[in-house]
């Protein structure tokens, strides 16, 4: 079990959604960076719960605490510790999660392989919870790839099928989407976004959840990053995504509508402008043969829909081996894509910080 990552920077996550306490350790950092708090609050702010009548209703201030090697805001040492208090936690909800497991949540497949022990309340080390302090982290990264004039920026592109506008992949909007950065939708069409509202009512009342797509966008991102064959870019980008609850799926560029793409369509054509190489197109998203090219990083993270639904729901009891029928309590997202931007940006953050750290 691993909840450690990275290779130059090395990341912590510790503690779970009902623990007293959760945080993270960032190993081989840059002494002397001075963090901007206000931005890394807003940052965290993005993705904290009960913000807003689409999300969960548990309260969390998620206000950071640094216990080592940060003092003033300033980095003064190669690690530095971080800790978030959990302050809205009900374990009562998950009382007969223990013995009823949740369909399609983490509740079976972790009673498989570690019995009964784990801490499963508000699902343990699989909870959307700890992406709070894998954010802190990458919101930090974020803020020293910005001294490298590194912009990260995303959006929701879809959900339960309603996609925002197209963007073009070889310019994207990235002041635009940073204006909007703190929107409840993060979607650039507000025709959308009032469809999306309206599917969401739906759902919210029905007590079920729907799936969505993040979309990730990295400018000035520094050509050659990456390795053939197993540490490509896109595999390393695909290893942090996996390490968040609820991912289904990680697709880069056009992604799978390049399987009904002739070649004519899908290449990316070249041309030199002020004297330097580019694409016209960038259906790519960035990466090609595992290695950056230096046009935008756009890449998809697509969840499904959140397992923990109050809709009536077949299951079995694991003491009794027998039927039963769930019906779960609890506060839980009825979309959990929507706070899922950035952590998405915290995931390109991480990669490329650990990159070139080298
Ligand atoms: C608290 C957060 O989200 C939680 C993620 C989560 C889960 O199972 O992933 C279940 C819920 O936890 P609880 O049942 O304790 O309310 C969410 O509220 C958060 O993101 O900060």
């Amino acid at each position: 079990m691993s909840q450690s990552f990275g290779k130059n920077l090395k990341i912590t996550i510790f503690g779970s959604s009902h623990q007293e306490y959760m945080g993270v350790v960032m190993d081989n950092m840059k002494i002397g960076f001075e963090i901007d708090m206000e931005k890394l609050n807003n940052f965290m702010q993005r993705r904290a719960p009960g913000k807003s009548k689409f999300t969960t209703k548990r309260k969390e201030s998620d206000k950071i605490n640094f216990i080592s090697g940060v003092r003033d805001n300033k980095i003064i040492s190669k690690t530095i510790t971080a800790i978030i208090k959990n302050e809205n936690y009900k374990s009562k909800d998950y009382e007969n999660l223990n013995d009823i497991p949740r369909p399609s949540h983490a509740d079976y497949t972790s009673f498989i392989k570690y019995g009964n022990d784990m801490d499963m309340n508000g699902g343990g080390p699989f909870s959307g919870r700890l992406t709070a302090p894998f954010c802190l982290a990458g919101g930090i990264a974020k803020q020293i790839l910005e001294e490298k004039n590194i912009k990260i920026s995303s959006r929701i592109k879809n959900i339960g099928g309603i996609e925002d506008k197209n963007i073009d992949l070889a310019n994207p909007p990235m002041d635009e989407l940073e204006k909007i950065s703190q929107k409840e939708i993060l979607v650039l069409d507000e025709k959308k976004e009032k469809e999306i509202r309206n599917l969401l009512e739906e759902v919210k009342k029905d007590g079920d959840s729907i799936g969505g797509i993040c979309q990730v966008f990295g400018e000035n991102i520094p050509k050659g990053l990456g390795d053939p064959l197993f540490d490509s870019f896109e595999a390393k980008i695909s290893y942090l995504s996996y390490g968040i609850p609820a991912l289904r799926a990680v697709s880069f560029g056009l992604g799978l509508d390049a399987m009904k793409m002739k070649g004519s369509q899908h290449n990316d054509q070249f041309e030199i402008k002020n004297g330097q190489v580019k694409t016209i197109t960038n259906n790519a998203g960035g990466v090609v043969g595992g290695i950056t090219n230096g046009m935008p990083v756009v890449f998809d993270l697509i969840f499904k829909p959140t397992p923990s639904i109050s809709i009536c729901q077949k299951s079995f009891s694991i003491k009794e081996k027998k039927e039963k029928i769930l019906q779960i309590k609890g506060r839980h997202d009825p979309c959990l894509a929507l706070r899922t931007p950035p952590i998405g940006e915290s995931i390109l953050a991480l990669t490329l910080l650990d990159l070139l750290n080298d």
